[in-house]
């Protein structure tokens, strides 16, 4: 390893600074675009030791547990929040557009849809057992170290000021020294929370975080490895009218000002369809708002989940039917045949994209979809088999869910001319 000035040129997919070291294009963390750094190089990866000169692109970061001198060491929750505000938005479009351009898709993009710092809703902290109780926050960047953290910027603040009962929870459920994992979901009737841990609670160790959740008013329900423990209200989440309790652990949307904005991007570009196809489905968080005027068939490969979303609509009136369905839909996508039925169409995959599914939707005579995407390199690779079917690409707009990281969510709308 050798010490090294480095000029940092740009910043990487990942929010490592880019700059030219001695084994070529050098990857440092917690570096911005335009400093002059000091380095311990190691191959093509370099460790910050200074900033010689700092770059038109830096800026303070506002959380203590941010950066290499950070409290308890550098708290990997947050990996860019030493970029500047214009720098950053900046950077986060044009994920979208390099990816796109990637694919031959040279479409103008938005602007970026910001977050704010106190949005994040659902939140997955590491923890595991310590000396005195028990350590909560994230992994240090690249190591399996957790740093325990006081505060957190991205959290709602209904989480930050929970920190300490969290964190005195995961202290009860750490009954093994092996670290575990701990999603906290601030619904509106209380904490959700969802231990997944590599070791099992014997009785007594149940019964002790049994206790101490009954304890905690603001605990909603609590589940342990997927099996609830504690459930003293059905917490809930409010889809456009439409309140839905998701099963322990279950996907939702990280922020709800972003659920929100995305799903008014698909709502309005689906709402001349009478019926809609929604894939990728999860607790419905748009099958329930596009229910309001469309009938709507929900597909989603995790039966739980679309258990959820038919108890929820049991309970309103005025909406439209919504129907459900389990089905794989990597293995057994919906063929464009089944797809004849529809007139509007969204579609939400995982990061892996859903290449076999936008085959079929290319081969449909669907008119309007939307495709929502947290991974604009397999969102580019679907759209361009959907252009390549006859789609026209209307609008692409970026939203930042998750604040000071490298991710990106992206809404897609999509048109088939008439012919
Ligand atoms: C990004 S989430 C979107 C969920 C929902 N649209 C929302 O906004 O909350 C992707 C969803 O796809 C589901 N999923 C993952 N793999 C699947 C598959 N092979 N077939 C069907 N659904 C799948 C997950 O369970 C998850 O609910």
């Amino acid at each position: 390893m050798s010490a090294q000035r480095i000029e940092i040129s740009e910043l990487g997919a990942q929010g490592d600074g880019i700059g030219a070291g001695p084994h070529g294009a050098t990857f440092v963390r917690f570096s911005a675009p335009g400093d002059v750094i000091q380095a311990a190089v190691e191959g093509t990866r370099g460790t910050l030791l200074s900033v010689l000169e700092p770059g038109d692109a830096r800026t303070l970061p506002p959380c203590p547990h941010f950066g290499p001198d950070g409290e308890n060491a550098a708290c990997g929750g947050c990996a860019v929040q030493h970029i500047g505000r214009d720098f950053y938005t900046a950077w986060k479009r044009d994920l979208v557009i390099s990816a796109l351009k990637a694919r031959g898709l040279e479409t103008e993009v938005a602007p970026l849809v910001e977050a704010h710092p106190g949005e994040r809703r659902r939140v997955v902290f590491a923890a595991r057992r310590s000396h005195n109780g028990g350590i909560l926050g994230f992994h240090r960047a690249g190591t399996h170290e957790i740093v325990d953290i006081a505060t957190c910027l991205i959290a709602t603040p209904r989480i930050v000021s929970a920190l300490a009962l969290l964190r005195a929870l995961a202290a009860q459920a750490a009954v093994s020294p092996k670290a575990f994992q701990m999603a906290v979901l601030d619904s509106q009737s209380g904490f959700d929370i969802a231990f997944d841990a590599p070791f099992k609670l014997a009785d007594t160790d149940r019964l002790r975080l049994v206790a101490a959740a009954r304890k905690a008013a603001s605990v909603a329900r609590i589940a342990f490895n997927g099996e609830v423990l504690v459930e003293k209200q059905p917490p809930q989440l409010d889809f456009g009218g439409v309140s839905v309790t998701p099963p322990p652990g279950s996907f939702v949307q990280a922020s709800a000002r972003a659920e929100t904005v995305m799903a008014d991007l698909v709502s309005a570009h689906l709402k001349k369809a009478k019926r809609v196809a929604d894939l990728y489905a999860g607790c419905g968080t748009f099958a329930a708002r596009l229910a309001c005027q469309q009938i709507v068939h929900a597909v989603e490969g995790f039966a739980p989940s679309l258990a959820a979303l038919d108890r929820a609509m049991r309970r309103v009136q005025g909406f439209k039917p919504v129907s459900t369905e389990a089905r794989d839909l990597a293995r057994r996508p919906m063929m464009a045949a089944e797809l004849k039925a529809y007139q509007g169409l969204v579609f939400d995959p995982p990061r892996a994209g859903a290449e076999r599914q936008a085959q079929e939707i290319a081969r449909s005579t669907v008119k309007r979809v939307a495709a929502v995407s947290c991974n604009p390199a397999t969102l580019a690779r679907d759209l361009r088999i959907l252009i390549d079917g006859g789609y026209r690409l209307m609008s692409v707009t970026p939203i930042d869910q998750f604040l000071w990281t490298p991710h990106v969510e992206a809404v897609a709308l999509l048109e088939r001319p008439k012919s």
